[in-house]
């Protein structure tokens, strides 16, 4: 069944989209709650209802006026559709009718014994970003913008539990949570097919790279996009609480991420694609060294998606430098460090290390040394980007967006002709804000 958007909607998209996002830190998410009430989700909800409509609208917008015909190629097109529909699905949601004693206790907040009143903590500016780098407002909203976070800390917040609540609450949470489940796999292939516009752009247009426009549009796009699944993930996570017995875990936070497990399996897994890829006996070795103990709050699924990116990226290196039919490469090492700010992570492989003049290359979507880009498949959409060994130029990119995301970064420094050293700069002190789109 096709789905195709009305003007109507698109006059609500503009509506929507002259509104700022609001940002929320890893520190608030975990605050507002780790079993949190019907209440409470009801008030997430009621957040997420206006939040994810308004970051969802900045996309479609941005995506409908791509300069140089961008906007035009069919892959485009339909990840802009995709957006559309999600936005249409939220915002048409019926919500349900409260009385005035229960919409006036929703916005009480909650008194916990000896803290007082639960305001959540105020947001930090982000260390890794520029004011206004990933926002695509070029500052028309100032009088908005001052205000975001206080108006996380309204609307994200624990209300009072005293009692029972109605049951339409209840079952307005449950609906809202199966939308947000549809909207997350229907989003699960945006990447690939954002690759893919990418592609089609490349070859009408006869281009090489992208220039500094499409790169700083697709840096704001894939930024958007981890924020956007974080806030749907998180509030998914905490309706259904059945997943997550896990003390440590708030919804798909852990307070408790625990980073030699975590580089352990990430170097496991990464030595298993590389020996596959090449065909190998034994993929090059890896030390890693980090005490046991270095723990952080953060979302483990993103720290191994760039443990994992970085260390295949030094594999291969390590392995097309010294050839395949070798029996001893050099070891790459993985040193973790813990500081009161940061974890810092430092990848350093013997991988011939990259040219100075190719270095700002890796920063941008696209560019790799593999040969041939892998064929972009259509029925890959289903599934989210899961990378073969290399060959789509995004590792670096996304990875570097991920760290930042929650105040961390990713720098890489290269000695050409010997290796490479990747810095993994994780912030531990997890209150800054989300880069703001
Ligand atoms: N440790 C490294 N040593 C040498 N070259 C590297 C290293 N890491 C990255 N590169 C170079 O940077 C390019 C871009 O890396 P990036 O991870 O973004 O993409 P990729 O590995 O080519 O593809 P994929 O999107 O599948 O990860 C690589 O193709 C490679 O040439």
């Amino acid at each position: 069944m096709s789905w195709k958007k009305s003007e109507k909607l698109m006059d609500t998209i503009r509506h929507y989209a002259s509104f700022p996002a609001t940002g929320v830190s890893l520190r608030q998410m975990v605050q507002f709650g780790e079993r949190p009430s019907t209440g409470t989700l009801f008030r997430a909800s009621q957040f997420l209802a206006e939040e994810l409509p308004i970051r969802l609208a900045h996309r479609v917008q941005e995506l409908e006026t791509l300069p140089d015909g961008l906007n035009d190629m069919p892959s485009v097109k339909k990840v802009a559709d995709w957006y559309a529909q999600s936005f249409e699905e939220i915002t048409t949601l019926p919500r349900p009718v409260l009385d005035k004693d229960v919409r006036e206790r929703l916005l009480r907040p909650a008194k916990i014994p000896g803290k007082g009143t639960s305001w959540l903590s105020e947001a930090t500016p982000n260390p890794s970003i520029e004011e206004g780098q990933y926002n695509s407002m070029n500052g028309t909203n100032n009088g908005w913008t001052k205000g975001r976070f206080p108006a996380a800390r309204r609307y994200f917040a624990m209300v009072d539990d005293t009692g029972d609540w109605p049951p339409e609450l209840q079952l307005y949470n449950q609906k809202f949570a199966k939308t947000l489940n549809r909207i997350k796999r229907r989003h699960d292939g945006v990447v690939t097919t954002m690759a893919q516009g990418i592609l089609e752009y490349k070859r009408r247009r006869q281009r090489m790279q992208i220039d500094n426009n499409i790169q700083s549009f697709l840096d704001r796009f894939y930024m958007s996009r981890i924020g956007i699944r974080m806030l749907i993930g998180q509030h998914i996570a905490l309706t259904d609480q059945s997943h997550y017995r896990d003390q440590s875990y708030v919804g798909i936070i852990c307070t408790k991420t625990f980073v030699k497990d975590l580089a352990q399996e990430a170097i496991e897994n990464a030595r298993f694609v590389c020996e596959d890829h090449y065909g190998l006996f034994e993929a090059p070795k890896i030390q890693l060294v980090c005490d046991p103990g270095i723990n952080f709050m953060y979302v483990p699924g993103h720290l191994s998606h760039m443990l994992f990116e970085t260390l295949k990226n030094s594999l291969r290196a390590v392995v097309e430098t010294h050839g395949q039919d070798k029996q001893d490469f050099p070891v790459t090492k993985v040193i973790v460090a813990e500081g009161k700010e940061d974890i810092t992570i430092k990848i350093s492989d013997e991988g011939g290390g990259i040219p100075r003049s190719a270095i700002p290359l890796v920063w941008t979507y696209m560019y790799t040394t593999v040969e041939r880009t892998p064929n972009l498949d259509p029925d890959f959409d289903k599934s989210d980007f899961k990378a073969p060994m290399a060959g789509f130029g995004y590792g670096l990119p996304l990875s570097r967006l991920y760290a930042r995301y929650f105040g961390g970064d990713l720098k890489l420094i290269s000695m050409e002709g010997y290796g490479t050293d990747v810095y993994l700069h994780l912030n531990r002190l997890s209150s800054s804000a989300e880069p703001l789109q």
